[in-house]
């Protein structure tokens, strides 16, 4: 029996009524509704509380606890926690006799926690212990809490409606082996019947490196990938809060961004490299290489079947696809007169940012300049900077932090692309402080002031996509509507 591997995110998963409805049940009925493996994210805001919020970095348990300055305020924080579930309980089961059984799940993972940190923190008072050298090992049980919650409860609220819906635990919660991610999961799913069950995995699975560490936020893709490459899925499925569009609809509005319909891995790199939320990098990649179609659907559209992203795409005329970008990046330019026909300048820069542990997103030069554009913190750059100075005493290095907007489509082949992105920023009195176009054809990126950045998208959008006319045999860039 062939079967698709489906993962709901944390803003879907949290609209439990209507989850439940367009994503499991659908117009399904007995054996239709298995054959699928869900994995699930934490609940919308959990995760946030538990480690960092995302967006603003407001510190969550794991920060507190992490910080030395308050010393109980993380445990302040997890009751916080502990409460913020039992109210998703509440609200999901109401009076329903699976709220306790919820509650206690609740309360037995939070203290269980607690304890661990409790005696970690007294532990290290005695001075020999550090730690900074466990505070790794703190962020995943902590990561893992969030996504043992909201399956566990998805699976609890599946057998109200008759399912027969199994609460699959990968966190490796009081599992003292230590095995590689995808051994856990081929040994877990040998256990399972996929023709009469319906798993509902914890998006968070315990691996060797550490899920948080080695993938950071947004890693249920990865486990949801793996899953899918490990039981050779027929398919793999996003459920998102949109459309995967040609922009974020947050931003230039839900009415004028359009749906992708489809496009190719190389444009889903291209995404992943500019931070986008739609797909996380080594998701796309895992499925890449196992050939299995990636399809982003959106929870609160059942009828529309979505985007698929596919390894190749056959015929594709130029246009844009997607206006996306990343805010608050670092500009490093490293400049030097000697330079000039000299080899070696390059590697060793990358040598000092790959030391610092930076993240370059792009980088552009000339015959005594190179510059790279690195997402990283300030510390990091400062430290890479002062690293290159050592190696190159005359060298000047200067550093401005700038906003990255790029342009992407499997072929950008659009004839005066590059002049109607410009004319489109010159008219809305945007300042353009650089330009890179590869010959690729797959992202035109331009550098703006940060404070451009919500502008530009919105411009950019305008002018290449809202403008392009889609033709009716074209599968993608339809309206999201
Ligand atoms: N091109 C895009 N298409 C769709 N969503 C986008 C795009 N760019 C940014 N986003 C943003 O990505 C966010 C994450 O969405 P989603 O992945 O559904 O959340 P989660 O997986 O946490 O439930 C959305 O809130 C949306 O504003
Ligand atoms: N809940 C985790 C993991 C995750 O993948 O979430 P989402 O699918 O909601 O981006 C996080 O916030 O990072």
């Amino acid at each position: 029996m062939t079967h698709t591997v489906e993962k709901i995110g944390g803003t879907s998963i949290a609209n439990t009524d209507i989850v439940l409805k367009n994503v499991f049940l659908g117009n399904r009925k007995d054996k239709d509704i298995y054959g699928r493996a869900f994995v699930v994210s934490a609940y919308a805001g959990i995760t946030d509380l538990l480690l960092e919020h995302k967006k603003s970095g407001k510190p969550g348990v794991y920060a507190l606890f992490a910080s030395a300055e308050s010393k109980w305020a993380w445990s302040d924080a997890l009751s916080d926690v502990a409460e913020a579930m039992r109210e998703k309980n509440a609200d999901v089961f109401g009076d329903h006799p699976h709220k306790e059984i919820a509650d206690a799940f609740v309360v037995e993972r939070i203290e269980d926690v607690r304890n661990c940190l409790i005696d970690l923190h007294r532990l290290c008072s005695y001075g020999q212990f550090r730690l900074d050298e466990h505070l790794a090992a703190v962020r995943e049980t902590l990561a893992a809490m969030g996504e043992a919650h909201s399956a566990h409860n998805t699976a609890l609220l599946l057998r109200q409606q008759d399912i027969n819906a199994v609460f699959v635990d990968l966190t490796g919660w009081r599992d003292e082996r230590k095995i590689p991610l995808d051994t856990r999961i081929s040994d877990t799913f040998a256990k399972i019947d996929l023709t009469k069950e319906l798993p509902i995995v914890t998006g968070y699975a315990s691996c060797e490196e550490g899920m948080v560490s080695r993938f950071d936020r947004g890693y249920t893709e990865v486990t949801f990938s793996h899953i899918a490459a490990v039981t050779n899925a027929e398919k793999a499925i996003i459920h998102k809060e949109f459309h995967l569009s040609s922009a974020d609809p947050k931003l230039v509005g839900v009415d004028r961004v359009r749906k992708i319909g489809e496009t190719n891995y190389d444009v889903a790199d291209q995404l992943s490299n500019m931070g986008m939320e739609a797909v996380h990098p080594s998701a796309a990649k895992g499925l890449r290489q196992a050939g299995i179609p990636l399809w982003v659907r959106n929870t609160f559209d059942p009828t529309d079947a979505g985007t698929v992203i596919k390894a190749t795409l056959e015929t594709s005329s130029p246009r844009a696809e997607i206006i996306t970008g990343l805010q608050s990046i670092f500009a490093m330019e490293v400049f030097e007169q000697d330079m000039v026909g000299v080899k070696g300048y390059d590697a060793a820069i990358l040598g000092a940012l790959t030391r610092h542990k930076v993240r370059i997103i792009s980088k552009s030069s000339n015959a005594n300049t190179i510059t790279h554009y690195l997402e990283c913190s300030r510390k990091a750059l400062k430290r890479a900077a002062a690293d290159i100075e050592a190696q190159f005493s005359s060298a000047e290095i200067t550093m401005r932090k700038v906003s990255i907007v790029s342009v992407i489509g499997a072929n950008l082949d659009v004839p005066g692309l590059v002049t109607r992105a410009s004319g489109a920023l010159y008219k809305e009195d945007i300042q353009l402080l650089g330009l890179n176009f590869l010959p690729r054809n797959t992202d035109l990126q331009l550098l703006v002031a940060d404070e451009h950045f919500d502008k530009t998208i919105v411009a950019l959008h305008a002018e290449l996509v809202e403008k392009t006319e889609v033709k009716k045999t074209d599968k993608s860039l339809q309206t999201a509507a």
